[in-house]
């Protein structure tokens, strides 16, 4: 049996009248045949499946049309064409605001609201102290909703839409109001309810917050689907199209990579937008020398403004060899990274650095040359530069990567940023030891047994 689809969009497009003056719309209304709008496509030709039990993070730049598709699906908004089907009840934390009324205290708005939501008056009342203990606004429940803050208001619109047993939970961009508590609140109660099964989407600009919480991504832009897949990915490209655009790239450039990756996707089947995203960036310059990893193993991520870029990245183990292909490190083992870069234009200064990333594109180590007091003055262009990292690696066994990355000072474009640079192993400790968490850091810990305080008892 096939995975069951709890979202599915077919051809789902958005178009929206835009007025230049207010008077405009009026003047429609009045005079019919008189067009005084325009047509503004905010979604085209949407298509995707969604398995239930799957958390989506939707990303894409402002007014690339992420909003307009969650109220499709929340079903607050109706596309102009295309179908929609969505199965289980969904729980919405859309705008802030929409579905509360202002002029009602907080505690009749949850109760409006779980009622719109389908449950019972006694539901309600069984999940009310829940809901006004997670949103923690004190005696302000009691009051009209106009009188909340901003804080408030989302603390109590959060705490109605993950408490009243969503089967699809639809969040947009609402984490990132309310204090550092409520927000570590919140994270934990969307990981219950995706490990329970509820299907999420999840809109953010925060891509941390799509890392660790999404297994998969949609990326929008310019109201149709750029690029879906692993979350870290989708926002590797993400970030490429962002530089793309402020290198001043054409939308033309962009749509025809746009179209040459949607052609070898179909052709080849792999995932050649990988590949694209590697070439578009420096294509008329050398690629990058991996003496450790193939490069399409490698999975090559590439962006930047090209003035200087890295051409090659060796990753040595603790006697200082190249250790070939797909590097195994042991656990806590000292390497040295080394990267040579070149500048194609004359740098003021050059600020080098590194991460080393888990498989959900997590930074677990890195630095620059900048933060360990290493400073680069004066690129000519023409000039190679060498630079190495020595460092260990005390981290759990498992996969990680490696990105690597230049830039001219903190102020400029990345002259060169490399996701997925390279893919490296690192062993269990040969002790034995189980390590439990991402990174495993020596500690000092000691335990003390303290005698239990005698107990007098009084004869009555
Ligand atoms: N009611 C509306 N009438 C006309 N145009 C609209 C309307 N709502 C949205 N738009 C336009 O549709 C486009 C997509 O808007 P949408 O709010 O979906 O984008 P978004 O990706 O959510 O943006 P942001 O990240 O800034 O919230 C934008 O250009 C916006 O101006």
């Amino acid at each position: 049996m096939g995975e069951e689809i709890a979202i599915s969009l077919r051809n789902v497009s958005k178009c929206y009248k835009q007025y230049h003056r207010p008077v405009d719309r009026l003047k429609e209304i009045l005079l019919p045949d008189q067009k005084a709008s325009e047509e503004f496509w905010a979604l085209r030709d949407i298509n995707f499946d969604i398995s239930k039990g799957q958390t989506v993070g939707i990303i894409g730049r402002n007014g690339s049309g992420k909003s307009t598709l969650l109220q499709i699906i929340a079903g607050t908004l109706t596309p102009t064409t295309g179908e929609v089907s969505v199965k289980g009840r969904v729980s919405a934390l859309l705008e802030l605001g929409s579905g509360f009324n202002p002029e009602f205290t907080g505690r009749q708005n949850v109760f409006f609201n779980g009622r719109l939501l389908g449950l019972s008056q006694q539901e309600i009342e069984n999940k009310f102290d829940e809901i006004a203990g997670f949103a923690d606004i004190g005696d302000f429940i009691d009051r009209p909703v106009k009188t909340y803050s901003s804080g408030m208001f989302v603390r109590l619109a959060f705490a109605v839409a993950v408490n009243v047993d969503p089967e699809i939970l639809i969040v947009d961009e609402a984490l990132a109001v309310g204090d550092v508590v409520f927000q570590h609140r919140c994270m934990r109660k969307m990981r219950t309810l995706m490990d329970s099964g509820v299907t999420t989407l999840f809109v953010s600009h925060d891509s941390g917050a799509v890392k660790t919480l999404c297994n998969s991504a949609v990326m929008i832009h310019d109201g149709q689907i750029y690029t879906t897949g692993l979350p870290n990915d989708v926002i590797i490209r993400y970030l490429k199209l962002v530089t793309d655009l402020e290198l001043g790239l054409s939308q033309v450039e962009l749509e025809s990579q746009l179209e040459e990756q949607k052609v070898q996707e179909q052709t080849t089947g792999d995932n050649v937008a990988e590949d694209i995203a590697a070439k578009s960036v420096t294509a008329s310059k050398s690629s990058v020398k991996q003496s450790s990893v193939k490069q399409s193993s490698a999975k090559l991520k590439r962006r930047g403004s090209g003035k200087a870029q890295i051409e090659e990245i060796k990753l040595l183990n603790s006697l200082g060899e190249d250790v070939g292909v797909s590097p195994v490190f042991g656990f806590n083992e000292e390497v040295t990274l080394v990267v040579n870069v070149k500048a194609y234009e004359s740098l003021q200064s050059c600020i080098l650095g590194f991460y080393v990333c888990d498989k959900n594109g997590n930074e677990v180590i890195g630095s620059n040359t900048f933060e360990e007091n290493v400073r680069i003055e004066n690129l000519d262009a023409g000039e190679t530069l060498e630079v190495s990292f020595t460092f260990n690696l005390p981290l759990r066994a498992n996969s990680y990567s490696l990105t690597v990355a230049g830039s001219e000072n903190y102020e400029t474009l990345t002259f060169d940023w490399i996701d997925n640079a390279m893919v490296f192993q690192v062993l269990p400790p040969e002790t034995g030891k189980r390590v439990h968490a991402l990174v495993d850091l020596p500690m000092v810990v000691k335990a003390r047994k303290a005698s239990l305080p005698r107990v007098e008892y009084t004869k009555i």
